[in-house]
């Protein structure tokens, strides 16, 4: 798509965005600081974009703790203030939302509409981003993923090969489950959905988007070692015995039914898409 502009360069998602749609025009810090959200507002004004996605956020789950005033600026009031400037000049937007919104009670898949209540600060910035977005009127989707990785980056997959490397066991936590979410995945969605709501304007909302199959961390992080050929055994153990500073939701499953009945857009299997990353990083047997 011509005209697309994209907050984010460096992320997982922004850059297989990069790779999938590469004639967008991606903003970085450099052209975009989101702790500015009123720069970032005047950027989309400058440009008149036909559609935007923004990828970019404050991600440090358990540094934003800590430092909650710049993961709201970054994860509530730049999208808001994008939103807005979107809202004015009709173009479309597209915004990146989280499991962590919830606070992980039972163990069935959430809906959309299901009652939200982050465990921490993470979760309440990029909630509070939400809200703004939607208040904001204008078209706009919000895909809530989970677990994201990808062969750039900070993510979960890559902390295992390293450690996994170094020693012959490893704990994790077995009772948090979710849906490991390839960032090409994501990417794919996106660009779909942005089309589509760029043909049919009635479309927007919240809409649920997690690889399949559902695990608890452990069982993803054996699925690592194993299709990576690393002899790491992998202890379950309890949340309660790796301590945080930010409180993790125990069930992250998301009912990704409406994404599909919408746009027509399936569960990605996160096994094929480890196997790609891993081959990405040339880690494979
Ligand atoms: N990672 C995950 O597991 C999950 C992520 N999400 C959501 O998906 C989206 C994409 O996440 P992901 O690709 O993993 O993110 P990453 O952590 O990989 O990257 C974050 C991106 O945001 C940019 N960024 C951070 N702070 C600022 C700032 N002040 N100004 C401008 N840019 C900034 C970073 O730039 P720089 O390199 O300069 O720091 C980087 O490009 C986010 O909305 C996130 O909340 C949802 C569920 C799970
Ligand atoms: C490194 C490590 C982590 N863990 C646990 C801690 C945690 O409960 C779980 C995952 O750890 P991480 O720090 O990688 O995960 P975390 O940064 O919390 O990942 C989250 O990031 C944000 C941005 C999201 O939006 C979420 O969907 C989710 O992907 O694994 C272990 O049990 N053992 C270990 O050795
Ligand atoms: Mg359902």
């Amino acid at each position: 798509m011509t005209g697309l502009l994209v907050f984010g360069r460096t992320g997982q998602v922004a850059r297989e965005l990069m790779k999938q749609a590469p004639d967008a025009h991606f903003l970085g810090r450099d052209e975009a600081d989101l702790t500015n959200p009123i720069a970032a507002a005047d950027v989309v004004r400058e440009r008149r974009p036909t559609a935007i996605i923004n990828a970019a956020a404050y991600t440090a789950v358990d540094r934003a703790e800590t430092d909650e005033e710049t993961a709201s600026l970054v994860n509530a009031a730049a999208p808001a203030a994008i939103a807005n400037a979107a809202a004015e000049l009709g173009v479309p937007m597209l915004h990146i939302s989280t499991d962590y919104v919830f606070d992980g009670t039972g163990d069935s898949a959430r809906d959309e509409d299901a009652p939200t209540g982050p465990l921490g600060a993470y979760g309440r910035t990029k909630l509070a981003g939400e809200l703004a977005i939607a208040k904001a009127g204008g078209q706009w989707a919000i895909l809530r993923t989970s677990w994201v990785f990808s062969a750039h980056g900070a993510n979960f997959v890559k902390t295992m090969l390293r450690l996994g490397s170094e020693r012959d066991e490893i704990s994790v936590v077995a009772d948090q489950i979710g849906g490991p979410t390839p960032a090409a995945a994501i990417a794919d969605a996106l660009l779909r959905m942005s089309e589509a709501i760029v043909r049919d304007s009635n479309r927007r909302g919240i809409y649920h988007f997690a690889g399949a199959p559902d695990v608890s961390w452990a069982d993803f992080a054996r699925e690592v070692f194993g299709r990576a050929g690393l002899r790491c055994h992998v202890r379950d153990i309890g949340t309660s015995e790796y301590p945080t500073p930010a409180r993790r939701p125990a069930n992250s499953r998301l009912d990704c039914d409406l994404i599909k009945r919408d746009f027509g857009i399936e569960r990605p299997d996160w096994r094929l898409g480890l196997d790609q990353v891993l081959n990405d990083l040339r880690m494979v047997k």
